[in-house]
């Protein structure tokens, strides 16, 4: 079967530094082979509200600024820089993503037309936003769904057949958290997910927090199309999301391993294979012939 396409989330792990991100971007192509950078784009002034903005940055260690609204803006590229990220992967031959949190932003990256935009979890029920995305975007429309309650999935979903737009639409599988405990990542909600939607929509994805890479190659034999796992160049760097992300040879792994799992999930062509033939010949049991003398 075809390998899953991996994305790689730098989210905000870029620290505001484009030069970070162009890194990021660069070892994820060249060093991981992972199929898909992305990104993360917020409007705070109309996402937050003014309480939120101006409230002291909840955890002091990891922040970028004395307030959240502070913090965030020093997290936040502008659409121009988005151009120039996008740029930069189509040079370097990798998919540039973003997920968009907020009108503003979906009406900022459109315009880029990049192959895939994200919708997070926490903002699948901005029906202003989704709306404006179906009758303005033409590309794909990946969905996650950590936080959501099943009628509101189903909401959702329905929401794009009736735009006429669930054949471009990927819904993912999630838990909202950081990290997320094995026992809560819930890996069989991507088969629900395939069995009630699999028809209507363009693909069922994964978009995982756990610690580690061995139950993605189990999300893929449950039927994900796409993997999402964040991911750093660094673990210990400062901010929220490093923590739970891969760095680059945990990335490199997840691709290898599902790459093989991938080509090895397939039944036999012939009933002996090729590769067998040989074996077959020298180790078979064959009943000894009995000599009469
Ligand atoms: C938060 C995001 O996604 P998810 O809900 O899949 O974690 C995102 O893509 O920005």
């Amino acid at each position: 079967m075809e390998r899953p396409k991996i994305i790689a989330e730098i989210g905000c792990n870029h620290k505001g530094d484009m030069e970070i991100a162009k890194e990021l971007i660069k070892v994820a192509k060249i060093f991981c082979k992972a199929d898909v950078a992305k990104f993360q784009k917020r409007n705070n002034r109309e996402l937050l509200t003014e309480d939120q903005y101006n409230a002291p940055h909840p955890n002091p260690a990891n922040a970028y600024g004395d307030t959240y609204g502070a913090h965030r803006e020093f997290l936040e590229f502008t659409a121009d820089q988005h151009k120039e990220l996008k740029d930069f992967c189509d040079d370097l031959g990798i998919i540039y993503s973003t997920s968009v949190w907020d009108l503003t932003s979906a009406k900022e990256i459109a315009p880029l037309n990049p192959d895939l935009i994200k919708i997070p979890s926490a903002c699948n029920n901005n029906y202003e936003m989704l709306g404006w995305l179906a009758d303005n975007y033409q590309g794909e429309i990946h969905v996650s769904t950590g936080m959501t309650t099943k009628d509101e999935i189903e909401d959702l979903v329905e929401f794009f057949v009736t735009k006429g737009r669930n054949k471009d639409l990927v819904v993912y599988s999630c838990t909202s958290g950081y990290p997320v405990p094995f026992e809560d990542v819930c890996l069989l909600e991507i088969q629900t997910l395939k069995e009630k939607y699999g028809e209507k929509v363009k693909a069922i994805g994964f978009s995982g927090h756990h610690l580690g890479i061995a139950i993605d190659v189990a999300a893929l034999t449950l039927g994900a199309e796409w993997i999402e796992r964040h991911y750093t160049l660094d673990r210990t760097w400062k901010g929220t999301d490093h923590s739970a992300s891969l760095e680059p040879d945990g990335l490199r792994r997840l691709v290898r391993d599902l790459d093989a799992t991938s080509k090895a999930l397939s039944y036999k062509k012939k009933e002996v294979l090729d590769i067998e033939d040989v074996q077959r010949e020298k180790l078979k049991y064959r009943k000894q012939e009995k000599s009469n003398n």
